[in-house]
């Protein structure tokens, strides 16, 4: 067990990480922080949800001088929402030492984020955004002493490659560069090094490129039975909250139309709404006002949103990475989930890629009965009358009660009582488009074709983005998920 104070931090920066709860640090942090503060240039790879943030953002902390009033700060994320959460994962391990973040990114207002950018020494930016100020001479990066590629397999990716280059170009030479991701392809992780000092390479040893505590199933169904299939997964689950990938804005559209229209509390988020709807829709998430966000890959990178118990691949992902990356959204800090990928019958191929890639077995899960469905519904009834019966003070009901007992047949009763608490849902058909399904051949020449091209991230493009619940009573929070061992103390996410 290694303590953030063995660590040698000083008093500001270990008075945040105490008021976050973060006790031990976790394998990456160990290992890269020491050489984030010795001035290193870092290529840190560790599994989702391993505190990677934290792993570049206290060594670029500890280094930020509070009396210059510049950018010193510069860290590069693939979407809005990610620069968004690590401004603000920095911005509390930044409150001791009184050091502040500022998210910047498209569809938010230039003008606003140019005033603020005179008053705060970090910055996190969308590539995009970012040259749009660099071009227009609105952020000053002279005093930029550490760059940071969050996610940087994906940045240096074609769709952003170019524009990672030109951001370098703008910062000065002298500078320490840390590229972090869970996924690290041999092809570019060569490309990273030509941008970099004489990195240090720093891969946390695991057997698996996934993290250990996701379950990881598949099911084999024919793409016209998906939908069906996935409503009775959930049904039978009952997740916390889950998220649904489509591979399209389309797709994701009508996948999350026709999971209301059965009653389910779903919304879409794609890189074609605006601003304003994509972070409105993330917070209900958040804050489980809906429990089932359905998404293109614009949501699979490094989204922390701790109550996440399921992951859908209702379309398998392109490529192995985006795999680790869309299944890395549940299962964070130690805590458990469940993966489910539905498989059309000509996808075999590339869910071997994936088990090949990730080094990971997935195991083949029934497609469920209608009635298993059924079952499953009732089920959520019984556990929540068992729970009622286990946590609450049920005195006020017992005159009730007994009456009713006098009356009528106890099994009766219950019964009664069970089927008004069981959702039963909607049969309405849900119709949607056809997609092609996915072969590692199609993927491969995808993935060729697109070489030099513009991948449109932020309009999402052609990137876009079980019954086995251990405890399947929600308490008020909405959280199913299992503690795991590096959690924090008191975890208010
Ligand atoms: N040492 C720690 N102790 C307890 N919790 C931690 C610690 N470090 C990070 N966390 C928490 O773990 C969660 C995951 O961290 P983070 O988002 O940095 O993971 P990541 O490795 O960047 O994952 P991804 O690859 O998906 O981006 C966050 O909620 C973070 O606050
Ligand atoms: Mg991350």
């Amino acid at each position: 067990m290694t303590t953030f104070n063995s660590l040698g931090l000083s008093d500001p920066i270990l008075k945040s990480l105490d008021t976050m709860g973060f006790e031990e640090t976790t394998p990456i942090q160990e290992q890269t922080i020491p050489l984030g503060l010795a001035g290193k240039d870092v290529i840190g790879q560790a599994q989702t949800g391993t505190g990677k943030t934290a792993a570049f953002g206290i060594p670029m902390l500890e280094k930020i001088n509070k009396g210059t009033k510049s950018v010193q700060g510069l860290i590069v994320a693939p979407t809005r929402e990610l620069a968004i959460q690590v401004a603000e994962e920095m911005n509390r391990l930044g409150k001791g030492k009184g050091v502040r973040a500022l998210p910047i990114y498209g569809g938010s207002n230039m003008e606003r984020q140019i005033r603020s950018l005179k008053t705060n020494q970090i910055v996190v930016a969308t590539p995009g955004r970012l040259l749009d100020h660099i071009r227009r001479k609105t952020i000053k990066l002279s005093h930029v002493h550490t760059a940071v590629l969050d996610e940087a397999d994906e940045m240096l990716n074609m769709g952003f490659i170019d524009d990672i280059r030109d951001i370098l170009k703008a910062l000065p030479e002298e500078r320490q560069t840390l590229l972090f991701s869970a996924t690290m392809p041999k092809a570019i992780r060569d490309i990273a090094t030509t941008l970099m000092n004489s990195p240090e390479e720093v891969k946390v040893k695991a057997k698996e490129m996934t993290v250990e505590n996701i379950e990881q199933y598949y099911v084999e169904i024919p793409e016209k039975h998906k939908f069906d299939t996935l409503t009775r997964l959930l049904d039978i689950h009952d997740p916390a909250l889950a998220i649904v990938f489509g591979r399209t804005k389309r797709r994701v559209d009508e996948v999350a139309d026709g999971l209301q229209a059965r009653g389910f509390s779903a919304e879409g988020i794609h890189g074609d709404l605006t601003q304003g709807k994509r972070m409105s829709t993330l917070n209900k998430f958040k804050q489980g006002r809906i429990e089932i966000l359905v998404a293109t890959d614009v949501a699979a990178r490094g989204l922390d949103i701790s109550d996440v118990s399921h992951v859908y691949n209702f379309d398998i992902p392109q490529d192995p990475e985006s795999y680790v990356h869309r299944i890395g959204r549940t299962g964070r800090a130690g805590r458990k989930g469940e993966s489910i990928s539905f498989v059309t019958p000509r996808e075999k191929d590339q869910l071997n890629l994936i088990e090949k890639i990730t080094k990971k077995r997935v195991e083949r899960l029934k497609v469920p009965s209608s009635e298993e469905a059924a079952r499953g519904q009732q089920k959520v009834a019984v556990d929540k009358l068992v729970d009622t019966i286990g946590n609450t003070d049920l005195k006020h009901y017992s005159q009730s009660a007994n009456e009713l007992l006098e009356q009528y047949d106890a099994s009766d009763l219950v019964a009664a009582a069970l089927k008004m608490m069981t959702k039963e849902r909607s049969e309405v058909p849900v119709r949607l488009s056809h997609v092609q399904p996915i072969s590692v051949k199609n993927a491969q020449r995808d993935k060729n074709k697109g070489k030099g091209g513009k991948k449109n991230y932020r309009g999402g493009g052609k990137r876009n983005f079980n019954s086995k619940n251990k405890s399947r009573n929600r308490n008020f929070n909405g959280s199913k998920g299992k503690r795991g061992n590096f959690q924090k103390r008191n975890s208010s996410n």
